[in-house]
C-alpha cells in the first residue's frame, strides 16, 4: 500500500495527500505534520520497513466536510485519493486514484466557501513585465473574466478581486511577488500552459466555438493567455464538469471610477481599518442573497462613470423606497432564493444534494411572483428586469413532481424520488417496507412458538439479520436455528427463513438506491440546459437585492437622491460622513458640511483647523458621497449635485508598506507621485496631511509645489481637498486664484477648546495639537514643556518674519508649461519667434517638418 502511495504522492508533490484506507482518510509523513498541525488531530508514528518510521495523522472519511476546508483554509492545496473498487471485491490491493484536487482558488465546497464573498482563481502573464493580461474564475458562480493592463491597473483588479490563488508561469514567482506583493499565493504552472496556441485551443474546446470573437475577446493576446492557463489548471485539479461556465467576459475599465488600492483601503470601502470598525460596505449591505452582497462588493470598488446607467440604478432605488408594497413582496421571497448562482453550478459540476435541488424549486418559484411584480411596474427598467427573470417552470415543476419537498442532504441515504415517479421504485419500495413489517410478524411470531418474550430480531453489517436470545433462554432454542456469536448476556442465532427475507430485502434495498440514483442523475442533467437562464435569473436578482439594498439603508439613515450630471462641479450640502455618523453616540449628532469644487473658481480646498476638528472626516465624506452617488445609491446630505469624476484619489494617513522595505515617507512620496502622474480635470484627489512625514521645511515645499502642479498644469486640474497643519500653504489663496482656503471651526472658551466640526471660510492660525495631547492623558510636565517651547519657536518664527519667504516663493515661481514663454532665454524666445511667424493654414505637411527640424537644431544649439 506504501508503494501505491508513494506513486501518487509523486504526482502531487505539493498537495497534502489524503490517502483513503478503509474508513480513514490517512496522512503520511510531512503532510500528516502539516495536516496534525492545521486540524489539532493525533500525530502517531508508526514503523514502515527495517527500522524505519513513518509519521501518520488521520481522520474518519465522513469528517472530510470539516477538516479539508481547514487545510484550504489554510492556504494548502489538498488531494484528495480514493478507493476506486469496492475493497470486498479487491483480489490484490484496492485501486486507488485521485477524485479531486481541492486548491485555494478552485473550490466549490460550502465549508470553504464565503457565502457573501467570491472565491476567484486568477492567472497572470506577461511577457515584457509592463503589459499584463489577467483571468479570473470563479468556479463555485461561473463567472470567468479577463483583461489586459498595465501594473498598476493589474494590481487594482488584484485587489478588487481578491484572489485566492494566482496561477503563473514556472520560475516567475519572484516576478510577481515584486510586482504585486508577497501577500497573493502563486502557483507555478508548466511554461506550456501559458502559449497562445495551448490557450487559444483550451478556450475553444471549452466553448466549442471557432474562435473567440462572440465574447469580445479576441484581441487579448495575453488574457487569452491567461485564460487558457486557468481552464488548463481545472483539468489539472480534476475539474472536468464545468459547463456552467458559459462565456468569458472582458473586464472593461474604462466604464468604471479608477479607484487605486490605496484608496479602496483608506476610504474603508470594504473593509475597515481597524478591527472593531466599520466599512463602508457594513453600512450599505443590507443585501438579503448571497448573490445580491457578492455583487454590492463589486459594485463598490467599480462605480460608473456614465449618466445614464446611474440614473437607471437610481431610479429603481427610488422606485422600491416609494414602493413599499413592492419593497415588502422583496424583501420576503429574496429570502426564499437563497444561493441560485452557486446552487446551479453545483449541478453542473454534479455536486448538486438532492436539497439543493429543492432550493432551487423554491427559488424558482420565488421568482414567479417577483416577475408578476416587476412586469406591473410603471418603471421601464424594472420592466425590464422582468422580462429577464425566467421561472424555468417546466423544470420547476418536474422537481416539484419528482422530488419529495424534504429530501435526506444525501442521495444514498434513499427516500428522495416521491412516489408515483416510477413503478419498478414504488414496487421495490413495497418490497422493503412489507419485508420489514414482515420481520416484525416474525418476531413476534417466534416469541410464540418459542416463549421467549424478549427475544429480538436485529440486523448488523457482519451477518445480516439475526434473532438475539438472552442467555437465561438460551435453552428454549430450537435445533434448527444456527448459532452465529455468542456475547456475554446473549447467543445470536439465524435461521433459513430470516435469510431467505433478508435477501429480498436487501436486494431490494440495493435495487432502490440504483433507481433512485438512475431517476435523480436524470434530473440534475435535465437542469444542465438551464444554466444560462438560471445564471441570468441570479443576475436580475442579485442586482434587485442590491438595488432594493440602497433603498433600504436611505430610508434608515436619511439619505437623498443625488443629482449626477456631466458637469465639472461638486455640490454637496448638509453632506454627513456615512460611517461616522453611525458610531457617535445618540448626544452628539453628526455636524453636516458643505463642500462646492468646480474647474474654474474653487478647483482646490485647502482645509486647516486643530487636530481632532473633523478633516479628514470631511475630505472622506466628500469622497465617499461621490461614490455613494456613481454606484447608484442616496447619499448622506440634504442635497447633492455631482458632476461625474472619472477618478478618486487619495493619500491619507501613513500606509503599511513599511514591511517591504519602504519608510513611511517613501510610501507617501510614492503614492503622492502616482496621484499627479494619474489626475485627470475629472480626477477628485484627497490629500491628508500631505508631506508630515518628514521635517517641517521639506514638508511645506513639497505640500505647496503639489498643490501648485494641480493648480496649473493644464491636463492635471482636479478638484482637491487639502487638509494641512501647515498654515503656511493658506497663503497660496492670495496668488492662486482657483484655491480657497476653509478651516473646521472650534471655539475657545476659558482655555478649553470646543469643536464645532464646521467647515468655514478662511484659514486657521493653531492646531492645538498640546491641546489633543493633554486630551490624550499625556502628563502635565511634558505638555506644559511643549507649551513653553512652542512659544519660544513661535516668536522666533514672528522675529524672522515666516512671511517674507512666502513672499518669495510665490512672487519667484516659475508656472508650468506657460513659463516656456515666459522665460528671458534667448534661445527659447527664438523658438518662440519662429512659431509665432508660422502661418499655419499655408503650411505644406514637408514644410511643417523642416520647421520642426529647425527647431530642434536651434535647441540642441542651446544644450
Ligand atoms: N462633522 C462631524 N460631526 C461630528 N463629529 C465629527 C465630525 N467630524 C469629525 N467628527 C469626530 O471627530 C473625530 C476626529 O475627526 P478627524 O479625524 O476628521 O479630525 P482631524 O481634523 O483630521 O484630526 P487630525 O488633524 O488630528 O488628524 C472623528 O473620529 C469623529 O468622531
Amino acid at each position: 500500500m506504501m508503494k501505491q502511495y508513494n506513486e501518487i504522492k509523486r504526482q502531487h508533490p505539493d498537495a497534502v495527500l489524503l490517502f483513503r484506507v478503509g474508513d480513514f482518510y490517512e496522512t503520511f509523513s510531512d503532510d500528516a505534520i502539516t495536516a496534525s498541525e492545521i486540524l489539532g488531530i493525533t500525530l502517531t508514528r508508526r514503523a514502515n520497513g527495517a527500522a524505519q518510521f513513518v509519521e501518520l495523522a488521520g481522520f474518519p472519511h465522513h469528517a472530510l466536510d470539516t477538516y479539508l476546508p481547514k487545510l484550504v483554509r489554510a492556504g494548502k492545496r489538498v488531494a484528495i485519493c480514493d478507493q476506486l473498487e469496492d475493497p470486498k471485491l479487491a483480489k490484490t490491493i484496492v485501486k486507488r486514484g485521485i477524485t479531486e484536487l481541492v486548491t485555494p482558488g478552485v473550490s466549490i465546497n460550502d465549508n470553504v466557501l464565503v457565502h457573501k464573498e467570491n472565491n476567484f482563481l486568477a492567472a497572470l502573464y506577461s511577457t515584457d513585465g509592463k503589459l499584463f493580461g489577467i483571468s479570473f474564475l470563479d468556479i463555485s458562480t461561473g463567472e470567468f473574466l479577463t483583461t489586459e493592463g498595465n501594473r498598476d491597473e493589474t494590481d487594482k483588479l488584484l485587489s478588487s478581486f481578491s484572489p485566492k490563488e494566482i496561477l503563473i508561469e514556472r520560475g516567475s514567482k519572484r516576478k510577481f511577488g515584486e510586482n504585486f506583493g508577497q501577500d497573493y499565493l502563486f502557483y507555478e504552472l508548466d511554461d506550456w500552459i501559458f502559449t497562445d496556441d495551448a490557450s487559444r485551443e483550451r478556450l475553444l474546446a471549452h466553448f466549442k466555438t471557432k474562435n473567440l470573437k462572440g465574447f469580445g475577446v479576441q484581441h487579448l493576446t495575453l488574457g487569452i493567455v491567461a485564460s487558457g492557463a486557468i481552464l488548463h489548471y481545472l483539468d489539472i485539479t480534476q475539474h472536468t464538469q464545468i459547463s456552467h461556465i458559459t462565456s468569458l467576459r472582458q473586464i472593461d475599465d474604462s466604464r468604471y471610477v479608477k479607484l487605486d488600492k490605496f484608496t479602496v483601503r483608506s476610504l474603508e470601502l470594504i473593509t475597515p481599518m481597524n478591527e472593531g470598525g466599520k466599512s463602508l460596505l457594513n453600512i450599505l449591505d443590507k443585501t438579503i442573497s448571497p448573490m445580491g452582497s457578492r455583487m454590492l462588493r463589486r459594485w463598490m470598488v467599480f462605480p460608473l462613470k456614465d449618466v445614464r446607467s446611474i440614473d437607471e440604478r437610481l431610479d429603481v432605488v427610488e422606485n422600491f423606497f416609494r414602493e413599499t408594497e413592492l419593497k415588502r413582496l422583496l424583501e420576503e421571497k429574496l429570502s426564499l432564493i437563497g444561493d441560485l448562482e452557486r446552487i446551479i453550478s453545483k449541478a453542473a459540476v454534479g455536486r448538486i444534494s438532492p436539497r439543493e435541488v429543492v432550493q432551487l424549486k423554491v427559488a424558482l418559484m420565488a421568482i414567479e411572483p417577483i416577475r408578476e411584480a416587476f412586469l406591473s411596474s410603471d418603471n421601464a427598467v424594472i420592466r425590464g428586469m422582468g422580462e429577464k427573470l425566467d421561472p424555468c417552470s417546466a423544470i420547476r415543476d418536474r422537481i416539484e413532481r419528482e422530488i419529495v419537498p424534504d429530501p435526506p442532504v444525501q442521495l444514498n441515504k434513499g427516500g428522495v424520488i416521491r412516489k408515483g415517479v416510477d413503478e419498478q421504485l414504488d414496487e421495490l419500495r413495497n418490497i422493503a417496507f412489507s419485508g420489514k413489517d414482515y420481520l416484525l410478524q416474525l418476531q413476534q411470531q417466534k416469541i410464540d412458538e418459542t416463549g421467549i418474550p424478549s427475544l429480538k430480531i436485529a440486523f448488523n453489517n457482519v451477518f445480516g439479520y439475526y434473532i438475539e436470545v438472552r442467555n437465561t433462554h438460551k435453552d428454549k432454542v430450537p435445533d434448527t436455528w444456527i448459532r452465529k456469536q455468542t456475547l456475554v448476556n446473549a447467543e445470536r442465532y439465524i435461521t433459513e427463513e430470516l435469510k431467505a427475507y433478508e435477501e429480498k430485502i436487501l436486494g431490494a434495498e440495493e435495487k432502490i438506491a440504483i433507481v433512485e440514483a438512475t431517476l435523480y442523475n436524470a434530473l440534475v442533467e435535465s437542469l444542465l440546459e438551464y444554466i444560462p437562464a438560471i445564471q441570468g435569473n441570479a443576475a436580475v436578482i442579485a442586482r434587485a437585492d442590491c438595488l432594493l439594498s440602497f433603498a433600504k439603508v436611505a430610508g434608515e439613515n436619511r439619505y437623498i437622491r443625488p443629482e449626477i450630471n456631466d458637469s465639472d462641479a461638486i455640490d454637496i450640502k448638509g453632506g454627513r460622513h456615512p460611517v461616522i455618523e453611525k458610531q457617535l453616540p445618540p448626544d452628539e449628532p453628526y455636524v453636516a458640511n458643505d463642500v462646492y469644487l468646480d474647474r474654474d473658481t474653487q478647483q482646490i480646498i485647502i482645509i486647516t483647523g486643530p487636530n481632532m476638528a473633523g478633516k479628514s472626516a470631511l475630505l472622506r465624506q466628500t469622497a465617499l458621497i461621490t461614490l455613494m452617488a456613481q454606484i447608484g445609491c442616496f447619499v448622506p446630505a440634504e442635497s447633492a449635485k455631482i458632476g461625474l469624476v472619472d477618478k478618486i484619489f487619495t493619500r491619507v494617513g501613513a500606509s503599511d508598506n513599511i514591511s517591504l522595505g519602504e519608510s513611511t515617507f517613501m510610501v507617501e512620496m510614492n503614492e503622492a507621485a502616482y496621484i499627479i502622474n494619474n489626475i485627470t480635470e475629472r480626477s477628485l484627489v484627497l490629500f491628508d496631511e500631505l508631506g508630515r512625514g518628514t521635517s517641517t521645511y521639506d514638508g511645506i515645499s513639497i505640500a505647496w509645489s503639489i498643490v501648485e502642479y494641480i493648480h496649473e498644469h493644464p491636463r492635471a486640474k482636479a478638484k482637491t481637498l487639502f487638509a494641512t497643519h501647515y498654515h503656511e500653504l493658506n497663503e497660496m489663496e492670495k496668488s492662486f486664484k482657483r484655491i480657497k482656503n476653509y478651516n473646521v471651526a472650534v471655539k475657545e472658551v476659558d482655555n478649553k477648546v470646543i469643536f464645532l466640526r464646521k467647515l468655514v471660510p478662511g484659514g486657521s492660525e493653531h492646531s492645538f495639537g498640546i491641546h489633543v495631547a493633554k486630551m490624550a492623558g499625556m502628563p502635565q510636565s511634558i505638555t506644559k514643556r511643549s507649551e513653553a517651547i512652542l512659544q519660544q519657536m513661535e516668536a522666533a518664527n514672528r522675529r524672522q518674519g515666516i512671511n517674507k519667504p512666502i513672499k518669495d516663493i510665490v512672487e519667484n515661481r516659475e508656472g508650468y508649461q506657460l513659463s516656456f514663454f515666459q522665460l528671458d532665454d534667448p534661445v527659447l524666445s527664438q523658438v518662440r519667434d519662429e512659431i509665432l511667424n508660422l502661418d499655419v493654414n499655408n503650411l505644406t505637411p514637408l514644410e511643417a517638418l523642416n520647421k520642426l527640424n529647425e527647431i530642434k537644431k536651434i535647441v540642441k544649439g542651446k544644450q
